[in-house]
């Protein structure tokens, strides 16, 4: 049966990349409605996992569900949006144009009705990433943080005829954004999730840690810890999660 608590659920995780085992035996859930961080360090595994949580990579061992189906059932398509680390927008054709062309792929046809519901699902979505005012300039001609942006509207999309996505996999969204965008894109997260998306942010940066209601920590394609993060550092005594990590670290050690 469906545990619609969890959006979520893996079970001796598996992933050998290259003749190396980059994911280690994981089991872990994620809950659904949260914003949940994969944090660790470059090269732990998070963008392995993401992959493999949609469906994506090969050399997978073990269990993994997403909204109670195996990952990459056909049936997640329009249900999982999924953001790389390198944005897949059409350069040449503007903000709203690639937006327009994405909906329409989602969810073609319908007639009139279905195009006034792209039309109104793709208004929106460039507000909430914060892009009207670029709407009709090229992809081409957009920062890197403001390219980031297009990507995770595309996500945003979900079935493109107005329902959002049920999890939403963002790997590194806020790399190279100024701290103001960084704390826009977080509150979108924040509010996305109260309204029913999962949200699972991948991050390097510890700090971002804090803004999360749930952590899952990697390193070296191992789980170090799934928690809050203030349980996490309740329990290892530490002030912040960087330090809660560097004892994880310490303690892990053989
Ligand atoms: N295409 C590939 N072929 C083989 N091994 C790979 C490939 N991509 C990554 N790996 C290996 O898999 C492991 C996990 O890499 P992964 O990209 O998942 O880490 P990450 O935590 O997302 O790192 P970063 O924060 O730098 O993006 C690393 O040891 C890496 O060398």
């Amino acid at each position: 049966m469906v545990n619609i608590k969890t959006a979520v659920r893996a079970d001796g995780l598996t992933v050998v990349r290259g003749g190396r085992t980059a994911l280690d035996g994981l089991g872990f859930t994620v809950a659904r409605s949260t914003v949940t961080g994969l944090l660790g360090p470059s090269g732990s595994g998070k963008s392995t996992l993401m992959r493999a949580l949609v469906g994506v990579q090969g050399g997978v061992s073990g269990t993994v569900e997403v909204l109670g189906l195996p990952a990459g059932h056909p049936e997640l398509r329009r249900q999982v949006g999924y953001v790389t680390q390198a944005p897949s927008v059409y350069t040449d054709l503007s903000v709203r144009e690639n937006l327009d062309y994405y909906a329409a792929v989602l969810a073609p046809g319908g007639g009139r009705a279905g195009r006034r519901a792209r039309t109104d699902t793709v208004e929106r979505t460039l507000a909430e990433v914060d892009l009207g005012s670029h709407a009709e300039v090229p992809a081409g001609r957009l920062s890197g943080g403001q390219l980031s942006r297009v990507s995770l509207a595309v996500a945003l999309l979900g079935s493109g005829s107005g329902q959002r996505p049920e999890l939403l996999v963002l790997d590194e969204p806020t790399v190279g954004l100024d701290p103001v965008l960084r704390r826009d894109l977080w509150a979108l997260f924040h509010r996305l999730a109260a309204d029913g998306t999962t949200v699972l942010v991948s991050s390097h940066v510890m700090d971002e840690a804090e803004r999360c209601e749930r952590l899952l920590l990697l390193r070296d394609g191992r789980l170090l810890a799934e928690d809050s993060p203030g349980r996490l550092c309740e329990r290892t005594g530490a002030a912040t999660v960087e330090d809660a990590f560097l004892r994880l670290v310490e303690e892990a050690r053989p």
